[in-house]
């Protein structure tokens, strides 16, 4: 569904992404790990479309999508979790929500309303904050609003940038649920996280990412590809 070829990252002088190539079958979850700094979230957000590849291809189900805005691609059935979540301080829970209706702009309002209504029935604590505004929430609220968000508009392949960072346990663990069930949805998932024992358990294979290369990739149900990463990373 996603394919990935050569692609190249600079942000003015500094070359980011050097080359990366990755083939990702619709339905995986796909973790990436890597330190701090090596180009995680750049990767991301260059398949977004939030910054310019400089170079090499991003094909979503046969089309070329590198390049184009972020706006198109979200409308393609991409979703993006960004790391800071980007929650509207002036606009309610609801309001922020229902953002997530631009990435469907032909879907009807019945249907838009139904989506919000399941997502309501999914996360009732959503509901009952809705007129709150959105950063009055706590940070384990905000990330599972910013994962609402994008289920709203039903997306093909989800990125999601670091969700746990810094969340309680409980948190972490429905953000986890949350993964899994849009896996058993057929979305497909690519997955930055630190938290990489826990992520191992969500993802099907997992890349690791040094210096804007993959340096490793490997299956997580391999007992000697997980034994390889862990002595890989050292967080
Ligand atoms: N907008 C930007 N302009 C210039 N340099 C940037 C910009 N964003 C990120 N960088 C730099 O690019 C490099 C890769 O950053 P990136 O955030 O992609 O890494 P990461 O692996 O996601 O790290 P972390 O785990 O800390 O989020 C870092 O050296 C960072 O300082």
């Amino acid at each position: 569904m996603l394919d990935i070829h050569n692609l190249n990252t600079h942000y003015g002088t500094s070359h980011i992404i050097q080359g990366i190539d990755l083939n990702i079958d619709r339905g995986a979850v796909i973790g990436v790990f890597g330190r701090n700094g090596v180009g995680k979230s750049t990767f991301l957000k260059t398949i977004a479309g939030w910054v310019r590849p400089s170079k090499g291809e991003v094909v979503f189900n046969g089309e070329r999508i590198d390049g184009q805005t972020a706006d198109r691609i979200a409308r393609l059935g991409i979703g993006f979790v960004p790391e800071d979540r980007r929650i509207f301080p002036s606009l309610t829970v609801e309001e922020n929500l229902t953002l997530g209706y631009l990435q469907v702009p032909h879907r009807s309002g019945a249907d838009n309303n139904a989506a919000l209504q399941r997502i309501y029935r999914r996360f009732p604590r959503l509901l009952e904050r809705r007129n709150q505004n959105g950063t009055t929430l706590s940070g384990g609220e905000q990330q599972i609003l910013a994962m609402a968000r994008v289920m709203i508009g039903r997306p093909k392949l989800l990125l999601i940038d670091e969700p746990t960072e810094g969340l309680a346990p409980m948190i972490v663990a429905d953000l986890f649920a949350i993964i899994s069930e849009m896996k058993a949805e057929g979305c497909t998932i690519l997955l930055v996280e630190q938290n990489v024992r826990q992520a191992l358990k969500a993802c099907d294979r997992f890349i690791v990412i040094e210096r804007g290369r993959i340096v490793q990739s490997g299956d997580s149900a391999n007992e000697q590809d997980r034994t390889t990463l862990m002595n890989t990373i050292s967080f």
